[in-house]
């Protein structure tokens, strides 16, 4: 069996008010979009802050392509395309100018991949204008373009779809799902447009309150509800969780 592209072992990490995640363990296979989902609070945003290097467990352990991000940071790193909340640009800067710049950080890359990142996300037309005009969407997908940049096999998208509105989120989702099937690449990504992911992820877990409740293949878990929506199974999952929590 390959390895998985993404390990997550344990992962616990507890900030000094006592709240963050705890025993977060799952897998992500290649080829694999990954949904992680959760209420504001959950936990999602320190799972992938720890998984990209941005903050430190206090247990247990994160893999990338087999390597361990405190220990091998830039091979874990090496093939990992990361976009954390909204994307930051220079706005007086053209989209172009702007991947110029976040280019320097790879010398290696040839001259024409700036071009062929505009294309993959849509941006191609609009490359010379200035961001200040971009709208949310547009920002958001010049993020995504950065971090295509060094022709990462993973991308890892906290909340690709923060701010967008309904035609923008749809345009992001059939980005995503092209990337995944023409490139092969693999997504592990947040969100709370649950239902606009039902139609990306192939792979989801629920954290609530720091913990992993739910985790599996959509379809098995999606087709085990007596609604068979995902939202209807992120909506049981955390009153079957809260009552739980009220009786022990
Ligand atoms: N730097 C920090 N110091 C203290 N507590 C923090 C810090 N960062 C996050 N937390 C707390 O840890 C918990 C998890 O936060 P996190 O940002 O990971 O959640 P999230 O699921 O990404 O939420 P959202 O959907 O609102 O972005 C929350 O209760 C939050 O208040």
């Amino acid at each position: 069996m390959q390895e998985p592209i993404v390990e997550l072992n344990g992962l616990t990490k507890k900030y000094s008010n006592k709240r963050g995640v705890e025993q977060i363990t799952l897998q992500v296979e290649r080829g694999e979009v990954y949904g992680f989902f959760g209420p504001n609070g959950a936990g999602k945003t320190t799972v992938m802050k720890i998984i990209t290097g941005l903050c430190r467990a206090d247990q247990g352990s994160a893999r990338l392509f087999g390597y361990d991000i405190t220990t091998h940071y830039t091979q874990a790193m090496q093939k990992t395309g990361v976009l954390i909340e909204t994307a930051e640009a220079f706005e007086y800067m053209s989209g172009y100018k702007n991947l110029q710049l976040a280019s320097r950080l790879y010398p290696e890359l040839g001259k024409s991949r700036i071009d062929e990142v505009l294309e993959l996300v849509g941006l191609a037309k609009y490359k010379h204008e200035k961001v200040a005009g971009y709208s949310l969407g547009m920002k958001q997908r010049l993020g995504i373009a950065a971090a295509l940049l060094s022709g990462p096999e993973l991308l890892i998208l906290d909340e690709p779809t923060n701010g967008l509105d309904i035609e923008g989120m749809v345009e992001m989702r059939k980005m995503m799902a092209l990337l995944a099937s023409e490139q092969g690449m693999t997504f592990f990504l947040s969100s709370h447009m649950i239902q606009e992911m039902e139609l990306l992820c192939t792979r989801i877990g629920i954290v609530y309150e720091g913990r992993l409740i739910q985790e599996g293949l959509l379809s098995d878990l999606v087709n085990g509800q007596a609604q068979g929506s995902l939202e209807q199974l992120f909506i049981n999952s955390i009153q079957e969780e809260r009552g739980r929590k009220a009786y022990a």
